[in-house]
């Protein structure tokens, strides 16, 4: 009856079923062959890729290997055993050769590579830098190797975050970083994987496939700046470079066992970069090093912080590495906290924080509890809702014609859902699972300009609450969990929001470090058996499956301080690392 209606209302037009059959054919396999062709494409492109890359690892090697038969008398144990300082004394003051030293770490980078899959590309053009290093002047990084995360430019080279479209866009110039480094003599000599889209804490994509921990081939090396961690962790690299707006050199770096820095945002260069979101301000994206100890990270920091690089980027306040206030031994009050409210720490997490408060309190430094304010305001409002502001459009415009990793294909399901949807199933999901209720809504993002607005200023005000507790404490630094440890594999693109405990201060950009301290005890396992999480929902369920499995991988501590106190909290990170290594010399005795 209805039918018929509308039937009647329609203009008589005589309708031919067979055309209208036709085009609907014909439009369905225009598709259909539009979709495999551009499949096609990004095949054969993924194929050419893997070739080129196979074809610079070949290279590299009969370069190394080269070498190594020209020079028998070169050790490689010896070379790769010193820490960055003593290596950078020894190539400054000629006891020992840059060649021997670049190709000694080709060569080990290469045997690392091979076994966990960190190594994006070798850099041909390091052959050219090690002749270049010898005539400038000795900087303080003169002939040591440092590996390049893939998303800081490398001239002629792409930074493709692993996504395929960008394979074809060699950078016309080498990143700030890049350049500031090799005025200071370093020969960056590899780039290192990252997740696609740089996103996530996992390090998996379709181009260059998944990088595995150094310790643990079960479990993922971490993300985005896993490839770096991954190699330094190995013992393939001395010196890396990574980025981070959330995570990504704070969470590898716990994974694989190393230290790494986030400085405040804008105190290094972030010129040459590529971010996960561009143009996208609610979470700091900075560059950082990471190395296996932290005099490393400090003599980077200061081969950083000079008058090139205040040069090159003026955007970059001119303040050099203040010495004074790194070597100053005056105690500290050290706020601390072992659990954030948000996601339940790992039993490892949790006891990592606990010994290291009790050594700093031994050591005669005031330790004083500190709770972060409105941590749920922080996580879904602040930071969820002000990196999808855009109701996630530009993350999922980066993935478009992309083959999806694994690793991502989870959390860009949520992305790519309908607002609506995502409205209805967060209003399904309140009553049961709060949490992931107020997550899905704020993956809507803001919805418009003015609401932006709103939301910068609420993280300002956040940041004056945040400041104005930590100044009522009187507190210098603050030590916190660092999650940990490392995740088994498929697990870490489904567990985006364990990042509670680093994008806190990505929101709040304040300078923060990892250090390991421990490793995860027997103990630690049998306690996660119990572990429930904060709320008892799936993704505490799938928290505790990702850290299980895990004696004797590392576990660090994550050290804070106030915007502009890099020097401050690099020496606290210091501190931590004599203090937990002492404490581990004791045990063995
Ligand atoms: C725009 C989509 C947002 C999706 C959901 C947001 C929730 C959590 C995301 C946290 C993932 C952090 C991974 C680490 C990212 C990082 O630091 N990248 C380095 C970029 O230089």
């Amino acid at each position: 009856m209805a039918l018929e209606k509308v039937k009647g209302l329609l203009p008589e037009v005589e309708v031919d079923r067979y055309f209208v059959s036709a085009v609907l054919c014909g439009s369905a396999t225009a598709i259909l062959v539009s979709r495999w062709v551009s499949q096609r494409r990004v095949q054969k492109k993924l194929e050419e890729a893997k070739r080129r890359r196979e074809l610079g690892f070949q290279r590299m090697e009969n370069a190394a290997r080269q070498f190594k038969q020209q020079n028998p008398g070169i050790k490689a144990a010896p070379i790769l055993s010193l820490p960055l300082v003593e290596l950078a004394a020894k190539l400054r003051d000629g006891t020992l050769s840059p060649e021997s030293v670049l190709y000694t770490y080709i060569e080990k980078a290469l045997e690392v590579t091979q076994q966990i899959n960190c190594v994006t590309d070798f850099l041909p053009e390091c052959e050219e830098q090690l002749r270049e290093v010898k005539k400038q002047e000795k900087g303080l990084l003169y002939g040591v190797p440092v590996s390049i995360k893939e998303n800081i430019a490398c001239k002629g080279h792409p930074n493709t975050m692993g996504l395929v479209k960008y394979l074809d866009r060699p950078e016309p110039e080498d990143s700030v970083i890049v350049k500031v480094l090799k005025k200071q003599g370093a020969i960056p000599f590899v780039r290192t994987n990252t997740s696609q889209g740089i996103l996530n804490i996992d390090c998996g994509n379709t181009l260059f496939g998944q990088t595995l921990n150094p310790f643990n081939h079960k479990k993922t090396s971490g993300g985005s700046s896993g490839g770096e961690a991954a190699l330094v962790g190995g013992g393939g690299s001395v010196i890396g470079i990574g980025t981070d707006v959330a995570a990504s050199i704070r969470v590898p770096c716990g994974f694989c066992g190393i230290c790494g820095f986030k400085p405040t945002g804008y105190r290094l260069s972030v010129k040459g970069t590529t971010s996960p979101v561009e143009g996208m301000n609610s979470a700091i994206n900075v560059t950082g090093p990471m190395a296996r100890d932290m005099d490393s990270l400090v003599l980077c920091m200061k081969a950083l912080l000079c008058d090139e690089l205040f040069c090159l980027d003026p955007t970059v306040p001119p303040l050099p590495f203040n010495d004074e206030i790194y070597s100053s031994s005056r105690p500290l009050r050290i706020g601390y906290y072992d659990g954030d409210g948000y996601f339940q720490p790992s039993p490892s997490m949790r006891r990592a924080v606990q010994e290291t408060r009790k050594l700093l309190q031994e050591a005669g430094h005031t330790l004083i509890p500190f709770t972060p304010p409105r941590i749920n305001f922080l996580v879904d409002e602040l930071f969820t809702k002000g990196v999808s502001a855009d109701g996630c459009s530009t993350l999922v415009e980066n993935f478009d014609g992309e083959f999806v990793d694994v690793t991502w294909t989870n959390q860009l399901r949520c992305c790519k859902m309908p607002d609506l949807l995502k409205r209805l199933l967060a209003l399904i999901l309140m009553p049961v699972f709060p949490r992931i209720s107020r997550h899905l809504n704020a993956l809507i993002g803001v919805g418009s300009v003015k609401n932006l607005w709103k939301n910068n200023v609420d993280r300002m005000a956040y940041r004056d609450e945040f400041i104005a507790e930590w100044r009522r404490l009187k507190l210098d630094v603050v030590l916190c969990p660092a999650l940990g440890p490392a995740f088994n594999l498929g697990y870490a693109g489904k567990l985006f929001v364990a990042t509670t405990y680093t994008h806190l201060y990505n929101v709040l950009n304040f300078p923060a470090g990892v250090v390991p301290v421990t490793t995860v005890s027997e103990a630690d396992e049998e306690e996660l058996r119990h572990y429930k999480g904060y709320y008892g929902d799936p993704w505490d369920k799938r928290m505790k499956e990702a850290v299980q499995d895990a004696v004797g991988l590392p576990v660090a501590v994550q050290c804070v301080a106030l915007p502009w106190q890099e020097e401050l909290c690099l020496r606290f990170m210091k501190e931590v690392e004599t203090l937990s290594s002492e404490r581990r010399g004791r045990r063995k005795i």
